[in-house]
Parts: C-alpha cells; sequence; structure tokens
C-alpha cells in the first residue's frame, strides 16, 4: 500500500490558540511520492524498517487504535521514500495509512468520517493525510474543504537535514502576510501559475529560512532553472517547484540533480488523484 506525501501551497497562521497550537488556511495538495507500506494480520505486533522510536507515528496510530478497541496485533513493513522531518507529511502519512489498514484488517466500527475527525489527536495533519485529495485546511489545519484543481509537474528539493514542525511554528511571525487562500485556489485552478509569486505565503518560511539559508538558495535555483512558482513546503525544508510542462520540470531536474542529492521529480495529485507515483530521486 503507498502512504502519499503531500506540499502546503501557502501557510497562512491566523492566531495562537490557549493549547499552543496555531490557527492556520492552508492548501494541501497531495503529491505522487510514496512510502511503501505492508501491513498484516499477526499473532504479534511487530514493525520492519527505519525506528523511530517514541515518536514513530505509525506505531502511536496503531498504539490509539488499541486503546479504544483493545489488543489488535499487525506485522508492519515499510520502505521510505519521502524524506523524514522534510514538511510533506511522510510520517504523518504512514500513520494514516496504519490507521485505515488496522480499522479494515479488524472490520473496527469506525467510518471514514470517524477516522478522519478522531485521528486529529494524533497530529493535525492526520485527517489531511486520510482525506488524501486537494483540500483547503482551516482551524489547526483539520478542518478540511476540498476543491479540484490540475495535476502541476514539481520537482522538490530538500537539504538533506529535518525541521522539527514544533520549533518552525515557534519561530513563526503572527503578521499580515500577502495573498490569500481563495487567490491561491483560483490561480491554481486558472493555470497561472506565475500569479503565485504574488499571492502565497508561508507564515513558517521566515523562521526557518533565518536558521536554513540554503532554503533561498533552493528557491532561487527552481526560479533559475524554469520554475513557474516555487516556496518551501510547510515547516520546511523541502521546496517545491511547479511548471506547467513536464519537459519543462525534467530539464530542471537534469541541471539540478547535480547539484541537490535529493531531488525528486514528481507531480501535484489532479482532480481524480491521478499520480503516476515515484520518480526517480538523484
Ligand atoms: C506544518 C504542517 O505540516 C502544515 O500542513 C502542519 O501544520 C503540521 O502538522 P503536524 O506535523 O501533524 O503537527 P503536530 O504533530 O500536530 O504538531 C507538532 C507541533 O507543531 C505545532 N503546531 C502544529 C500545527 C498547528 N496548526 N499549530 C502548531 O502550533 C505545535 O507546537 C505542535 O506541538
Ligand atoms: N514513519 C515515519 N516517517 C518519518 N518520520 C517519522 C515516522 N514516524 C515518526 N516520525 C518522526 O516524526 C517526525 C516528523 O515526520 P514527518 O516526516 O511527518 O515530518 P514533516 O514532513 O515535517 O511533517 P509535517 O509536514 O506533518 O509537519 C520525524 O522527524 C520523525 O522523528
Amino acid at each position: 500500500m503507498r502512504a502519499y506525501g503531500k506540499i502546503n501551497v501557502g501557510l497562512w497562521i491566523k492566531g495562537k490558540r490557549a493549547d499552543g497550537y496555531h490557527e492556520i488556511k492552508t492548501l494541501f495538495l497531495p503529491i505522487g511520492l510514496y512510502d511503501e507500506i505492508e501491513i498484516e494480520r499477526a499473532a504479534a505486533f511487530s514493525m520492519e524498517g527505519p525506528n523511530y522510536g517514541e515518536k514513530d507515528l505509525m506505531a502511536a496510530a496503531h498504539r490509539y487504535l488499541e486503546s479504544r478497541f483493545g489488543p489488535l496485533p499487525v506485522k508492519i513493513r515499510i520502505r521510505k521514500n519521502i524524506p523524514a522531518g522534510a514538511g510533506l507529511a511522510g510520517g504523518t502519512a504512514d500513520g494514516a495509512l496504519v490507521l485505515k489498514a488496522v480499522r479494515d484488517i479488524y472490520s473496527l466500527p469506525m467510518t471514514d468520517e470517524e477516522l478522519i475527525s478522531d485521528s486529529a489527536i494524533l497530529g493535525a495533519d492526520f485527517p489531511y493525510c486520510l482525506y488524501g485529495k486537494a483540500a483547503m485546511g482551516e482551524r489547526i489545519g483539520d478542518v478540511l474543504h476540498p476543491v479540484c484543481v490540475p495535476s502541476y509537474p514539481a520537482l522538490l528539493l530538500n537539504p538533506g537535514f529535518a525541521v522539527s514542525t514544533k520549533e518552525a511554528y515557534a519561530m513563526a511571525t503572527l503578521g499580515k502576510s500577502k495573498g490569500s487562500l481563495k487567490e491561491t485556489v483560483d490561480l491554481l485552478q486558472k493555470g497561472r501559475l506565475e500569479g503565485l509569486r504574488d499571492t502565497v505565503a508561508n507564515d513558517l518560511y521566515d523562521g526557518v529560512r533565518l536558521m536554513h539559508s540554503e532554503i533561498d538558495e533552493m528557491i532561487a535555483d527552481l526560479y533559475e532553472s524554469g520554475a513557474a512558482f516555487a516556496h518551501m513546503s510547510g515547516s520546511g525544508p523541502t521546496v517545491y517547484g511547479l511548471f506547467k510542462k513536464i519537459e519543462e520540470r525534467d530539464a530542471a531536474y537534469a541541471i539540478l540533480r547535480k547539484k541537490y542529492r535529493i531531488a525528486i521529480k514528481t507531480e501535484t495529485a489532479g482532480e481524480e488523484h491521478g499520480t503516476t507515483g515515484n520518480s526517480h530521486q538523484g
């Protein structure tokens, strides 16, 4: 089974709640990059693959279901393709897939809607990862409004280190950033990618780029190589470039793969979540 990553095109912080979480508006777009997970009923719980210790989101998702429904032993095997701590929600996508798979394996009495709304307790990106299609996120990102936007060729650049989501929010500047979610969706629907430069803001960007100067360089390299729009996804440090044509994306990839060890060709999902799967990674 495939656990797909996402990018955020724009992330506007609207305020801070008493529990420390931030109210946001963001556009979640699924991307074609995925982790591969096998999960089956077993005599005892086990996991094979990279070990994220106490923070493991697949184990947390499994524990959550067991706390509600009793023992649900499964064997999980994972092959990671999505860089961890990258702003692509790879860990959350894996955890969301475990929630859905264990529910199905044990026929647990939870509808998709219940799973989506209850999952926010595990992390703000969980509801979106369970939903898995293009959506506008509100509140802490857990309230979703589906949108239809076309698929675009995309190129991801990752500098090879992780950024903590908690720290990214702690460094965020709450202010009045340019643009809006509505204008962003409108431009994507019309294919006017160049206009995104004036309408997309990521309120986590300024804090993260202060710590990591590589981010500005990656964005500049994407523009120089032909991206119609480039920005940082979520809490970073991954940056994405959006292109109008596959040939333009592939030409940029041919240049940038020489400089960046982690350059990933992909695409944002279209109206029918039509991702073509993992492309070659440099
Ligand atoms: C950056 C995004 O990926 C954009 O989609 C999400 O907002 C983050 O979602 P996530 O990784 O699932 O976040 P969580 O695991 O719930 O939260 C990690 C930490 O990030 C901060 N956090 C997260 C989401 C949010 N709306 N406000 C926050 O302040 C909180 O300090 C929280 O303790
Ligand atoms: N299956 C997993 N894959 C990757 N990281 C995991 C996983 N399980 C737990 N983690 C932990 O969670 C942290 C965040 O993982 P993730 O890859 O989801 O980050 P992210 O893309 O920045 O998330 P988000 O976009 O949701 O903020 C990692 O740094 C790692 O310590």
